[in-house]
């Protein structure tokens, strides 16, 4: 999510207390009350190829502005030769999914920082009803001024349409002006409907290739979510973000040891032999592992899902809900057999929920820092994410942070304005939280 680099004593230190557990969900350590950390640097980035896009459901008011400096060469038909099939002209889409806080964000703003010629369109979904990745994408983006999100529902479910109209809208009214639309879903999502928004719509599979599927897996965290048995007819977003991916990343390879990595590359091998996998930190990978990679194949797809279910079926009692396993590979002609056969086929983990908390004010550091963690002592296995754009007393810049599970960072970003409302905004993703408990915690830390 963050679109700064953070210094290993930042990364160590959030709100100026860390936890790094070995041994994830257990026991964990209570030195969480040193003072404030300052980062000693941070990096700024821009880039000047990417128009950044997002959308929201609610909001309709849209702002582009467009840095691009490369364009794509113009295509040519050879129309000379009459049974040539015509260049695939549409627009490269990659999806980028993964669990909650593997690294989308990072890969997101690795990729449109990076020098690549390519004008990037972004779509950002967001599970959670406040926009903080949003926010900080955008404000690191050179030549995005604005960014909207879709932070309402689900892309893979409720809020589908939305995707189908912001993509529909990009390729009638800012054709020419982006060559590579990039969507980040968000960490629950199964990203099978999506996938299939792009062969199920006319409109986009006619101006829009899904050109791949990247996945980003959290190395630490990863197993513990791969493992979770899920009630009957639920998902594991885990798995099906590993099944369809055209690329794995594994990620956060700096929190584990050599073994650890190696046994999750088994047990992700089990899931997806066929797609190409890397390991990284912080999603540093090259463009063109990720950009340009040439094609989605449903099919190699959903015959390793099918092979990966009943596996699991087998060795862990998981419930997947694949009655999506009837494609006919005829794209052009089959489009509203998939959108209805799978409208309604899943479903999200009900234990799982977001609270996001909105109010005004400075938070008293010290205060903070003993309810987080406390909070995190007793809940973090419960917790996947959190995501904060805080105001601190006696800082003047906006104090960012965010936790997976157990671990979690922060650093100042940037200063507030003079009459900018100091406002805070936290977002927790997890199981079984109490949104009221919550808030009363976090209100009672401000001053
Ligand atoms: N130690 C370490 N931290 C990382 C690495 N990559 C990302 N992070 C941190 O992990 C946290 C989550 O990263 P994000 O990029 O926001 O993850 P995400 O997948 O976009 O998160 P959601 O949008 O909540 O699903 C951030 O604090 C990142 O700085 C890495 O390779 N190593």
């Amino acid at each position: 999510m963050p679109c700064f680099s953070v210094t290993a004593e930042v990364a160590s230190s959030f709100l100026g207390f860390a936890y790094r557990n070995p041994k994830p969900f257990t026991s964990l350590r209570t030195n969480f009350f040193p003072l404030l950390h300052t980062p000693t640097s941070r990096t700024t980035t821009s880039h000047s190829h990417s128009l950044t896009y997002s959308f929201s459901a609610t909001r309709r008011a849209r702002r582009f502005t467009v840095a691009a400096t490369a364009a794509a060469p113009p295509q040519s038909e050879d129309s000379g030769v009459s049974t040539v099939i015509p260049p695939d002209n549409r627009i490269p889409a990659t999806i980028i999914t993964g669990f909650l806080g593997s690294g989308k964000t990072t890969l997101l703003n690795h990729i449109l920082t990076a020098e690549h010629g390519k004008r990037i369109a972004v779509i950002e979904n967001e599970f959670g009803e406040i926009d903080i990745d949003g926010s900080l994408v955008a404000s690191k983006t050179a030549g995005a001024e604005d960014i909207m999100m879709l932070n309402n529902g689900c892309l893979c479910c409720t809020v589908r349409g939305d995707l189908v109209r912001m993509i529909s809208e990009l390729v009638t009214t800012k054709k020419g002006k982006f060559d590579h639309i990039v969507i980040e879903t968000t960490g629950l999502a199964n990203p099978a409907p999506i996938i299939q928004t792009f062969y199920a719509e006319e409109q986009i599979f006619n101006e829009v290739k899904l050109d791949g599927v990247v996945t980003l897996v959290d190395a630490k965290h990863a197993g513990f979510h791969l493992d979770e048995v899920k009630p009957k007819g639920v998902v594991n977003e885990a798995v099906e973000q590993i099944a369809y991916a055209d690329r794995i990343i594994v990620n956060k390879i700096d929190l584990v040891g050599e073994s650890d990595i190696g046994s999750l590359i088994q047990r992700i091998r089990k899931i997806n032999s066929l797609a190409h996998l890397k390991r990284t930190e912080y999603g540093k990978v090259n463009l063109d592992y990720v950009l340009g990679i040439g094609g989605f194949d449903l099919e190699r797809i959903e015959n390793a899902i099918n092979d990966e279910g009943e596996k699991e079926d087998h060795d862990h009692s998981h419930d997947h809900d694949h009655d999506h396993h009837h494609h006919d590979h005829d794209h052009h002609d089959h489009h509203h057999e998939h959108h209805d056969h799978h409208a309604h086929d899943h479903t999200h983990d009900p234990g799982v929920s977001s609270v996001s908390i909105v109010c005004e004010g400075s938070l008293d550091l010290e205060k903070a820092n003993i309810w987080l963690g406390t909070l995190l002592l007793d809940r973090s296995e419960d917790i996947y994410r959190m995501k904060g754009l805080l105001s601190v007393h006696g800082m003047n810049e906006r104090f960012v942070f965010q936790g997976v599970h157990d671990i979690f960072q922060g650093s100042p970003e940037r200063l507030w304005g003079p009459d900018e409302p100091r406002i805070n905004k936290i977002v927790f993703i997890g199981k079984n939280l109490d949104a009221k408990e919550l808030e009363k915690g976090f209100k009672a830390c401000l001053l």
